[in-house]
């Protein structure tokens, strides 16, 4: 590429914008990575020495200092980075910062430009504040899990998509990105309580408000939109596989009669409830009769609203998603999503290498946030960072299956690090 060429092309939205991610489970892990895809530079800080292997499996683009927060010179090291960052994310439960003097009242003294993003489950006060807890637990509180199930089963929650991620990953990185927006205004940091419960409960606004609409009056899983009704489901093929039909609009409702051979004239009101189980049956029949791929013969380029249930596999090679190139292979030829929503003129450049090792990049990290060779020595010397440690880092680096990866300095490969 050109020298003109490269020039002209746009830094992403988030270059020069310093976080500091204290390493966690799942959530904040997400929030980083949002992040680091859309051109922060992200340091996920981790343990030291005690860490042998990375909870993080979102580590795109983000490199790890190896940090023992319980020990003084850990924690004074932390505070120092605050005072250069931008953004900490802390996902530990209530009081646990405070108790390694690492509270928003100390850092928010010493840089009052920071923005400090809480992620809990339960949030900074009330009575569950300090209870261990997991996305099941969150989503209960919120009232959601008691909407989600077929007819007669127990509540189901989705693998962990909808407090981890949806209520607590992205919509912390929301509020990260509203506070940063106000801080163009004010210059003052903030803090952010972002929790889970009350993250999936926002989520679930529409739930809440059209419970006056009389959409949700049926016991769970006998509604419009929680499996209830046989133009909302999903139906298996005669090869094993599914397809997904959401045909709610009556419209899209003929064109899903029409597809699968049916003459509406001979058939109940789409609305008529009371028909919904023989309907389901009748549809089910139905798909059974035929492969995915004949399902999707008939469907593709209708508006019936049907699409075929994809494997994670087969969602990568879908020719939809691959005329977007929706999905990306990392260095490892591991495929993951792109990241989301597509920004017209400066999208995110997801990294393609490895994640980071823990502690890959302790020492160019500390030399960039303006520490001295000599500090970061002495840092070794008060076994902060001790030889085990990396003995341990040298040999992921070795062996490199343990981890999934991605070495990437902000510094040097993106050129988005700013040194404070
Ligand atoms: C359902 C999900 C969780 C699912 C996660 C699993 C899918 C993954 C978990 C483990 C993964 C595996 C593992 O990593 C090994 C492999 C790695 C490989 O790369 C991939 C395969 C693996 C097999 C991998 C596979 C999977 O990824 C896993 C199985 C959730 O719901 S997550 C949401 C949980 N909730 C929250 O995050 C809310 C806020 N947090 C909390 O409430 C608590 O943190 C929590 C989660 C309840 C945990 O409580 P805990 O008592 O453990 O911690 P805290 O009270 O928060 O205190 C933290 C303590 O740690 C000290 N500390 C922190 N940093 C440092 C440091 N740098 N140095 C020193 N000390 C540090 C801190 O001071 C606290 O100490 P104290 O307890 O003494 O105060």
């Amino acid at each position: 590429m050109s020298r003109r060429s490269a020039a002209a092309i746009p830094a992403m939205a988030l270059s020069g914008l310093r976080v500091l991610e204290l390493a966690g489970l799942a959530p904040a892990p997400l929030c980083g990575m949002i992040l680091a895809d859309f051109g922060a530079c992200v340091v996920r800080v981790d343990r030291a020495p005690r860490s042998t292997v990375a909870v993080d499996v979102q580590g795109r683009g983000k490199r790890s200092l190896a940090l023992d927060l319980k020990r003084p010179p850990g924690a004074a090291a932390l505070r120092r980075l605050c005072g250069g960052a931008d953004v900490l994310i802390e996902p530990f439960r209530h009081g646990v910062m405070e108790k390694l003097g690492l509270g928003p009242e100390v850092l928010m003294h010493e840089n009052p430009r920071l923005i400090y993003a809480r992620l809990t489950g339960f949030g900074q006060t009330g009575k569950y504040a300090k209870s261990a807890g997991h996305d099941i637990n969150y989503v209960a509180l919120s009232g959601v899990l008691s909407k989600l199930g077929r007819k007669s089963e127990n509540p189901y929650a989705p693998v962990n998509l909808l407090a981890d991620f949806a209520g607590g990953g992205v919509l912390c990185a929301m509020g990260i990105l509203i506070a940063l927006y106000e801080r163009t205004k004010s210059g003052k940091g903030q803090i952010i309580d972002a929790s889970m419960v009350e993250g999936i409960a926002y989520i679930s606004s529409f739930l809440w408000k059209t419970q006056s609409l009389g959409f949700w009056n049926r016991p769970r899983g006998e509604n419009l939109l929680d499996s209830g009704a046989p133009f909302y489901e999903t139906y298996r093929t005669s090869d094993g596989k599914f397809m997904a039909v959401g045909a709610i609009e009556p419209q899209f409702y003929e064109q899903l009669l029409k597809g699968l051979g049916l003459d509406s004239d001979e058939l109940p009101e789409q609305l008529s409830f009371s028909d919904w189980p023989e309907m389901k049956k009748k549809f089910a029949s139905i798909f059974a009769k035929k492969t995915q791929t004949e399902w999707c013969r008939i469907f593709d380029g209708t508006d019936a609203c049907v699409t075929p249930v994809l494997s994670f596999d087969d969602a990568a090679s879908h020719q939809h998603n691959k005329q977007r190139s929706s999905f990306i292979k990392n260095d490892r030829e591991e495929i993951s999503p792109r990241p989301a929503p597509l920004l017209s003129r400066t999208p995110a450049v997801p990294s393609l290498k490895r994640d980071p090792f823990i502690g890959e990049h302790t020492e160019e990290i500390l030399l960039e946030y303006g520490f001295t060779k000599n500090e970061i020595a002495q840092l070794y010397s008060d076994k902060e960072f001790s030889p085990p440690a990396r003995r341990l880092f040298a040999e992921q680096r070795d062996e490199g299956s343990l981890f999934p990866v991605s070495p990437l300095s902000c510094s040097s490969k993106r050129g988005r690090f700013v040194p404070g």
